[in-house]
């Protein structure tokens, strides 16, 4: 039968072969990369057929604003992943969901702890976290060389696990931190696309179990991140002080006409803490990258001039300090644009036939807001894109980007503005960040493309911190030292503050 929109054609592409389509011109790793060029080609809507799997990739903000937010009723889906979704996760990866009634009831869960006005309650934990930062980086006495990934990690850990489970994360090596790690690497290997049959034909999950033996595989991963989860709940859970595990579920408990099991509470949360790692930590360690690879284009001297007009040398900056330092913002915008951690977005799906500017987007597309050439899109961002240049963001109002589209949108996009605000304004409030130099006395070559995946994150490298004077280290000894902090009555105060 005929669809209403069966005489119009596909959006453009590459030429497809038969049955294979585009799938022999696929990028094996870094597709965004792909993506951008073939859109220079083909424009901001294009049309892949992975052997028969229509692909859809957007590439400026305005068509993706348009498919995924303003008719987010039809492209708020995700794609199938029987392995890894359905059998190793029982369903229940919050970024995986189907667009269905259960996952708009952990939507609403979720809502009122990362809201807006619940992230500018959670100020203090970012404050002291952040404190805790400056002073891991003060590496006496001799100023090594360090790889900061281990001190910026425990910090964006430490920020999340304190919110949603009461617990401080100390070092990097934390136990529980060493754990989700371990499960997030096997879950990245059973995600990777192509990898089990099934995924492409779920009717093969029917097989017995002896003929299926992704079936036992996913078995022993679900019973990880059970452990995983679970544990982390029951930590929440019996924390003395406020968290977001007692706050989501006290909503559960209020909801007289839901069942929700503690281990379908427990992957939302958990889940929800392992998207907010990686994406933060990955993009302050971009920072650290752009200080060392694009500060020659004078934004660093600039930041740091404002701080100390605003600032001063004989205290930290902090939350208050925010509107009075606008260049800041900037920089903090600039860095969501210059290094997407999510490059290729996370992809969206369609079950439904529509159409867009005369092009037919068929059922059952992928469809993908590809960050990468968005965030490169002169007519919006002006020229140079590929350099750091905080300025563009002081003219008039351009689109902040980089935290997907549409009823699927980051939730915590406010949480993460704020700790990326308070460690950027920080660091170079306190250090200048200098290249490793080889023998010939040369800045050692950073890497500045990222690995591939769907969290895009800096190759290793090493920098020196160097303090920008003894005031920096004075006060970073005197007023750095947060262990000694009672962050238990800090998130009653949070908790006395929005939610009672
Ligand atoms: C700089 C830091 C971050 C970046 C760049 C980032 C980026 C993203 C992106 C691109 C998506 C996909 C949106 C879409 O499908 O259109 C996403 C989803 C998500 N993020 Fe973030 N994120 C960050 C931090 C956080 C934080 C701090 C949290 C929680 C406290 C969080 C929780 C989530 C969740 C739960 C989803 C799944 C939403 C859904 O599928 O409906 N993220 N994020």
């Amino acid at each position: 039968k005929k669809s209403a929109f069966s005489s119009l054609p596909l959006p453009p592409g590459p030429p497809a072969l038969p049955l294979i389509g585009n799938l022999h011109q696929s990028p094996k790793t870094h597709p965004w990369f792909q993506f951008h060029t073939w859109s220079q080609s083909y424009g901001p809507i294009l049309h892949l057929n992975m052997a028969g799997q229509s692909v859809i990739v957007l590439s400026t903000n305005k068509t993706s604003h348009d498919l995924l937010a303003k008719q987010g009723a039809t492209f708020s889906d995700r794609p199938h992943f029987v392995v890894a979704h359905e059998l190793a996760l029982q369903g229940m990866h919050m970024l995986l969901r189907p667009y269905d009634q259960r996952f708009k009831l952990h939507q609403k869960l979720e809502s009122p702890v990362l809201s807006e006005k619940a992230a500018k309650a959670y100020l203090p934990i970012q404050d002291l976290e952040s404190k805790q930062l400056l002073l891991d980086l003060l590496t006496p006495p001799s100023n090594p060389l360090i790889n900061p990934h281990d001190a910026i990690e425990r910090m964006t850990a430490s920020i999340i696990y304190t919110l949603f489970y009461s617990h401080r994360v100390h070092t990097a090596s934390d136990p529980i931190l060493l754990q989700a790690h371990l499960v997030n690497h096997e879950f990245d290997q059973l995600a990777q696309v192509g990898k089990y049959l099934v995924d492409s034909f779920p009717l093969l999950n029917h097989l017995p179990p002896f003929l299926a033996p992704w079936k036992s595989e996913a078995a022993s991963h679900w019973q990880k991140q059970r452990a995983l989860h679970v544990g982390n709940l029951d930590r929440g859970l019996e924390s003395k002080s406020w968290n977001v595990t007692k706050q989501m579920q006290q909503s559960v408990d209020s909801m007289s006409d839901i069942i929700m099991p503690a281990d379908e509470l427990a992957l939302n949360i958990g889940i929800m803490a392992d998207a907010a790692l990686d994406a933060s930590t990955e993009t302050m360690m971009w920072f650290v990258v752009a200080c060392l690879t694009e500060g020659h284009r004078g934004w660093v001297a600039k930041a740091q001039k404002d701080i100390d007009a605003v600032v001063g040398r004989s205290r930290l900056p902090s939350f208050e300090d925010r509107p009075a330092l606008p260049y800041i913002n900037a920089v903090v915008e600039e860095l969501l644009r210059w290094r997407p951690a999510g490059a290729a977005g996370v992809p969206h799906f369609t079950k439904v036939e529509s159409s867009y500017e005369g092009y037919r987007i068929p059922a059952n597309s992928v469809v993908i807001p590809n960050h990468w050439s968005i965030t490169r899109e002169e007519a919006v961002f002006g020229p140079n894109v590929e350099d750091f240049v905080p300025e563009r963001w002081l003219g008039e109002e351009l689109p902040t980007i980089g935290f997907g589209y549409g009823r699927r949108i980051c939730p915590g996009r406010h949480v993460a503005r704020n700790s990326l605000w308070i460690a950027v304004v920080r660091l170079l409030w306190a250090y200048d960040i200098q290249p490793e130099l080889n023998k010939q006395g040369e800045p050692v070559k950073v890497d500045t493309k990222g690995t591939d995946g769907l969290v895009t994150k800096p190759l290793p490298f090493k920098a020196r911190f160097v303090p920008r004077g003894d005031w920096v280290k004075e006060i970073v000894r005197r007023d750095c030292d947060t262990w000694k902090v009672d962050h238990l009555q800090t998130l009653d105060e949070i908790a006395a503050s929005v939610f009672r």
